[in-house]
């Protein structure tokens, strides 16, 4: 029996050991042990934490050491080194470029996609006071926000999803910004005060979805995520990381872009994406929507109408 016949195995997930990694990481094993029981296979599930340099130097900007791609690199070795199969990542945090010799196995259902607010009063934004602060650690979320509320008073958080809102009482905020992906899946959706629209604020590329990253040559495992991926949120995330690959964006630029599935046919789903590139001060924003078929096309679409909009210059001048 060749190896993908013999459905018996203990199948290593590697993650990062924060509260939401390793909820998220427990959701999707859960959700493999039941398709993988209802097919009748026989896997195991076993966890791996590992430690990564972004977590290792937590308390530093993070624009200031090399970006989000330092929660993913050694957990990438790992995978590259068969030490785990699959590794659980939040989509947003996921490099646009993997590795040579790994691919993203499935993009589960979305959850989600929006920012929300935690207030100290309850409300949402209308309710902040004048000059109200606000924590954030994302300029793609201060760059919109000042850009509907000049007069709030932006400033840098950083720490996992507890640590923000405890800052919130702790450091006198009158607000803190969270995805509210995050605290849905850490079950503390009774802390969001209000969801701010999309059209206030554009999500963060893949925000809200997963990505499950394996090797390609491990057929058993690509078998198996094959059963958990969501066709809609995988093409709408495509269109959103096709958006933010042609901007080469750093993850530490005003990004934003969110689709949707607006129809569906014999030959696909019509999707509708909104791209956005803004200055870090929240006075230029640029905005675009677009319906396409071609997830990659579409995204390619969008960003080049913005580039000839005067996102390159935005861009250049960040250093992004
Ligand atoms: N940048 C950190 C991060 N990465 C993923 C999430 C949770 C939301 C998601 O899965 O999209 C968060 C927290 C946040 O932005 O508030």
């Amino acid at each position: 029996m060749s190896s993908t016949d013999n459905k018996s195995r203990v199948i290593v997930v590697g993650t990062r050991q924060s509260a939401l990694a390793l909820t998220q990481t427990g959701q999707v094993i859960d959700e493999l042990k039941r398709i993988s029981d209802s097919q009748g296979w026989d896997y195991t599930f076993e966890i791996r934490k590992i430690v990564t340099k972004g977590d290792r130097i937590l308390d530093v900007t993070l624009s200031k050491v090399g970006g989000k791609g330092l929660f993913v690199k050694e957990i990438e070795q790992a995978l590259l080194d068969g030490e785990i199969d699959l590794a659980v990542h939040s989509m947003k945090d996921m490099p646009y470029e993997l590795p040579e010799g790994l691919m993203n196995g499935a993009t589960p259902k979305r959850v989600n996609p929006l920012d929300c607010l935690i207030t100290k009063a309850g409300g949402g934004l209308e309710s902040l006071p004048e000059g109200a602060r606000v924590g954030t650690s994302s300029l793609r979320r201060s760059c919109q926000l000042k850009n509907v509320r000049p007069d709030l008073q932006l400033e840098s958080i950083r720490g996992n999803i507890d640590s923000r809102i405890r800052k919130l009482e702790t450091e006198g905020f009158d607000a803190v910004v969270l995805a509210a992906a995050g605290l849905t899946r850490m079950g503390w959706e009774d802390r969001i005060s209000a969801l701010v629209p999309d059209d206030v604020c554009v999500p963060a590329v893949g925000q809200g979805a997963l990505g499950i990253e394996c090797r390609e040559n491990d057929a058993q495992i690509r078998e198996l995520l094959g059963l958990l991926n969501d066709s809609e949120t995988e093409a709408a995330v495509r269109a959103e990381r096709s958006f933010l690959g042609t901007l080469h964006g750093g993850c530490q630029v005003p990004i934003g872009a969110y689709a949707t599935v607006v129809s569906k046919d014999e030959d696909g789903y019509l999707l509708e994406l909104t791209g956005m590139v803004g200055s870090p001060d929240g006075v230029t924003m640029l905005k675009e929507m677009k319906r396409g078929k071609d997830p990659e096309a579409l995204g390619r679409s969008v960003a080049e109408t913005l580039i000839a909009g005067g996102a390159d210059r935005i861009l250049a001048e960040i250093g992004g």
